[in-house]
């Protein structure tokens, strides 16, 4: 999933106000909000502790927008792990440990479940995500229906579409690795397409969705950066007209909006129709449709109609693919950097899946190390390094603090997953720390336990993703050797793991070698 929610920007960087008119809206704002802040003095007191700020702004120039998540350790470092920030009347609040994010956001689910809402995401259709919607019977619903597609049960029936996908990775690198990112987005895309709506591999349009979901990676950067959009602090000025001077951001919003709607509406027309050709494939969608075929009351159908769009959606759109995406890139980048990882990984392969064949997700079990590779790039590089916020939807107290209603509550999952105390020298890529005596070492903290959220909003996809994040992974260690690049004079390219600005985290695009380890491994990869 998939998002980061607008109080994910609110992470109260430097607010950037862009004009004249922001900074006079900022004063309105914040003389509005004088009155609620000095009544709520006495609670501010009883919060949990965090840097003072200053007045009514609160610590709006406190947190950096580049990497706050380095911010929010560090003050964790001062105030303790559970910390507080405050800017324009709304608190949030960040979770720096893992035994104070079990305790609000597990044990006390039932009111840390909500998400905190955004105006622009209302605006842009966000909203028809399960990720956004708020706490209620509407996301009852549609996370039960989505759950009996995808839970633990279920969820092994994809794993031969998954292990096309990777092939299909593999047949695409073998023939042309220049493009990384976009060869991992198609195969994912194709694989979501398939098992959702599905949708052939070669559907025609796979590769503009591609392209909508890319421009709509950059929307979601956008539309949370702090102090972006007034419309978060002025909720009314979503009714200024688009001729207004000064709403031309609405004009950009619109776009995105009709970026999303091709998104929601047009694999699902493009299903339906393959459906009643009788060309498409079983899928999530097909199999919700047979489920209520049999549905006499229309306006019952329309409900569960609408709940089966919005359902198969959030499985497809939102940060989903991106996040996938995300994390196969940084493996990749990962090996580049860690040769020897590389060579033990394909020892193992050798040894338990042989030369002759591809691996399967059989195989899993006999192949611990890859299995821990897996489990470093988890903790090595998270895309969602703050989780994804939630929100307080009671008044409650915790260790004698007072957690106001309404607080965003984010978990600082980089924090946690590179903490030297947990793992030793969390900078260094080392899959050994994950085993121990050539098995898992299930005493070691699981970093999937926070890698895809925590509580009643956790990851549904999770396990879907784990699958399809291994066999990419044991595919690609098996068929390919992955190096530096090399500059035209032969020295290798240097290599750095960066992260794109922003606040979710992707690893910046790198140069590198993919190359199939012997003719062998590459008639494997011909023959599949
Ligand atoms: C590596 C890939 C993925 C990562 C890192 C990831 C991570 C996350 C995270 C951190 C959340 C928020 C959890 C919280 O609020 O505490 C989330 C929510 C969600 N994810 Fe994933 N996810 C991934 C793949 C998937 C897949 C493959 C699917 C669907 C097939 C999926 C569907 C969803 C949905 C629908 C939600 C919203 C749940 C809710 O708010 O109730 N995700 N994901």
């Amino acid at each position: 999933m998939d998002l980061t929610l607008f109080y994910n920007a609110l992470s109260f960087g430097e607010l950037s106000v862009r004009s004249l008119v922001a900074v006079f809206a900022l004063i309105v704002i914040t003389l509005c909000f004088v009155r609620a802040t000095l009544a709520r003095n006495s609670s501010y007191r009883s919060s949990p502790p965090g840097p003072s700020g200053l007045p009514f702004i609160g610590n709006v120039f406190d947190i950096p927008q580049e990497r706050p998540w380095v911010a929010y350790r560090d003050l964790a470092e001062t105030y303790g792990d559970v910390i507080a920030v405050k800017a324009l009347g709304q608190t949030l609040v960040v979770l720096n440990s893992m035994s104070a994010t079990v305790d609000l956001l597990e044990k006390r689910s039932a009111m840390y479940s909500d998400r905190p809402v955004s105006v622009v995401s209302q605006m842009i259709g966000w909203t028809r995500n399960l990720a956004f919607k708020q706490y209620g019977d509407d996301w009852r619903a549609i996370r039960r229906m989505l759950w009996q597609h995808i839970q633990p049960g279920v969820v092994a029936k994809y794993q031969p579409v998954q292990r096309r996908g990777a092939v299909t990775l593999l047949k695409h690198l073998s023939e042309d690795s220049s493009n990384l990112d976009e060869q991992i987005k198609s195969s994912y895309c194709k694989i979501l397409l398939n098992v959702t709506y599905g949708l052939r591999f070669d559907h025609a349009d796979t590769p503009r969705y591609i392209e909508i979901l890319s421009q709509l990676e950059s929307a979601l950067a956008e539309a949370f950066q702090p102090g972006a959009f007034l419309v978060e602090f002025i909720p009314w000025l979503r009714h200024v007209p688009q001729w207004f001077p000064g709403a031309g951001w609405q004009q950009k919003v619109l776009r995105w909006k009709r970026q999303l709607d091709s998104l929601v509406e047009e694999p699902y027309q493009a299903a339906n129709e393959a459906m009643r050709r009788g060309e498409a494939e079983q899928s999530m969608l097909s199999e919700a449709m047979d489920s209520i075929g049999r549905e006499k009351d229309p306006s019952r159908a329309e409900y569960a109609n609408r709940l089966i769009k919005e359902a198969t959606s959030s499985a497809f759109h939102g940060n989903v693919l991106l996040n996938l995406a995300a994390i196969l890139h940084a493996f990749v980048c990962a090996i580049v950097l860690n040769p020897e990882v590389q060579i033990r990984a394909q020892e193992e392969l050798d040894r338990v899946v042989g030369c002759d064949r591809l691996p399967e997700h059989s195989d899993r079990p006999s192949l611990p190390y890859v299995e821990a590779i897996l489990k470093e790039t988890y903790r090595w590089h998270n895309p969602v390094p703050l989780g994804v916020a939630h929100r307080c939807s009671e008044d409650n107290v915790y260790r004698g603090w007072k957690m106001p209603k309404g607080a965003a509550v984010m978990f600082n999952v980089w924090a946690m997953l590179q903490d030297p105390e947990v793992f030793s020298e969390p900078e260094v890529f080392r899959p050994e720390r994950f085993l121990e005596d050539g098995k898992l070492n299930l005493n070691m903290m699981q970093p999937e336990i926070l890698t895809f959220g925590v509580g009643r909003r956790v990851c549904p996809g999770k396990h879907f993703a784990d699958d399809s994040l291994f066999i990419s992974i044991a595919c690609i260690l098996h068929v390919f050797t992955i190096t530096k690049a090399l500059d035209a004079l032969g020295a290798p390219i240097p290599v750095k793991a960066e992260i794109t600005p922003g606040i979710l985290s992707f690893l910046k695009q790198f140069d590198c070698s993919i190359r199939p380890r012997s003719t062998a491994h590459e008639a494997l990869v011909q023959e599949a």
